[in-house]
């Protein structure tokens, strides 16, 4: 899900790797139709879901009128590619998209390699008891938490003290407040070490993905937040690390290409050759850590906040933030914005804690709505 995504890509080369071990069943994209045709001619999916009935027509017309396999759309085509029976969902579509179709991906008990991290954000405590009772499972695909699953298998869970999760620390690591005001969206677009889609590049610019990423760490390895720690690490080579009791830790460390992670989803618990390049330790020379700053990156104290809260706030987080990353992707609000609106909606949300999935998405729909409001009402702070 998600496979004209940078991820997507990625895990589709993977299986390109793995082949004819692995084979494609099922494919869904946004609106990207030529590299979606081009991906249908290669792997040969018995079914596709493409976001609109507009990229649908575009898709029939790319194959001249004969579609090799069905072909979904929107929501309902999302769910039904999730219904394929497969060994392995990855799922990788963008925000909060991803939940209905992850929900559905887990009923049936499919094994899910989960790189959607808004997902386990907006609905993490329904999603973790669906797993259970449908005897599914998430592997984890997103860097840090594949790096957490690895160093886990050193010990026992009783035995573990806390929870290292590594932060590049984003383009804008050593910005003042002032410099940070006047951030443009081609800068917050070049991350540091990751190749990586837009939101999640901006994401990981305002630091909001390492909160994004500590709730994630929180429900897939039942972590209370006191233990999760982020440490900034500019170089990206940890990807994470657990601290045992008797104070060994142990981390995994690589280059950073996702293949790596995504290619640990498919194969664990064996490991398979790959052949990225290696880490050169004396050419690396150094690898340094720093504290957080909460000031000048409030986005990760909001993601604790909502996290400890809990109930429905981790969904207004995100929903919040997918929109406020969303206006100033289309340039519609300033950088400092994003952090604002998430606060506000924060501030002034006061929903009952979702019982059931689709309490979850109307919470996200709710949410949206009224962060659009907020935004076309251009009350938002001047001083940006
Ligand atoms: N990139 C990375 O290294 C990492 C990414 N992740 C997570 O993985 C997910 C994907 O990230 P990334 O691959 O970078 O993002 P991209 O923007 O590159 O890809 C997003 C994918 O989702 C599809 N998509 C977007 N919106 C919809 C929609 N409404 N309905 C159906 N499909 C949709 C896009 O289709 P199209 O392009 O055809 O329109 C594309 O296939 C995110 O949740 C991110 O946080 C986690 C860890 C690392
Ligand atoms: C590759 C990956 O997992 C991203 O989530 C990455 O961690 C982003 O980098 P930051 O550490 O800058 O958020
Ligand atoms: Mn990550």
């Amino acid at each position: 899900m998600g496979s004209t995504g940078v991820i997507g890509c990625n895990s589709l080369d993977v299986v390109r790797r793995l082949s004819p071990a692995w084979q494609v069943v099922a494919l869904s994209a946004g609106k990207n139709m030529r590299l979606l045709k081009q991906q249908i001619d290669e792997f040969a999916p018995q079914y596709v879901s493409v976001q609109d009935e507009h990229s649908r027509q575009e898709l029939i017309q790319l194959f001249h009128g004969r579609l090799p396999c069905d072909v979904g759309v929107g929501q309902a085509g999302l769910e039904e590619a999730a219904s394929v029976p497969a060994h392995l969902v990855i799922s990788a579509v963008l925000g909060a998209a991803g939940i209905a179709p992850t929900w559905r991906a887990i009923s049936q008990g499919a094994v899910v390699g989960l790189a959607n991290k808004e997902t386990l954000v907006a609905a993490g405590d329904l999603i973790m008891e669906h797993v259970s009772v449908n005897g599914s499972s998430l592997v984890p695909v997103d860097s840090e938490h594949s790096a957490i699953f690895q160093a886990l298998l050193a010990g026992k869970r009783q035995e573990v003290e806390s929870f290292y999760i590594t932060a590049s620390g984003g383009p804008f690591r050593t910005y003042s407040v002032q410099q940070l005001k006047s951030v443009t969206l081609e800068q917050a677009l070049q991350h540091p070490t990751w190749k990586m889609g837009a939101k999640i590049t901006v994401d990981s610019s305002t630091l909001m993905n390492k909160g994004l990423e500590v709730i994630e760490a929180h429900h897939l390895f039942s972590a209370p937040y006191d233990k999760i720690k982020v440490l900034v690490h500019p170089q990206s080579i940890i990807h994470s690390m657990v601290e045992y009791v008797d104070g060994s830790i142990v981390a995994q460390l690589g280059n950073h290409d996702m293949r790596l992670p995504i290619q640990y989803a498919f194969t664990y618990p064996a490991r398979v050759k790959l052949d990225l390049e290696r880490i050169d330790f004396v050419k690396l020379r150094q690898l340094t850590f720093e504290e957080p700053d909460l000031e000048r990156f409030p986005a990760l104290r909001l993601a604790y906040e909502a996290g400890r809260a809990g109930g429905a706030m981790p969904c207004v987080l995100n929903a919040a933030n997918e929109v406020a990353v969303q206006a100033f992707l289309e340039q519609r609000i300033g950088y400092l914005h994003i952090a604002e609106i998430v606060e506000r909606l924060l501030q002034s949300s006061d929903y009952a804690v979702p019982r059931s999935i689709s309490d979850a998405l109307h919470i996200d729909e709710d949410v949206r709505r009224r962060a659009w409001l907020l935004i076309q009402k251009e009350e938002l702070g001047q001083d940006v």
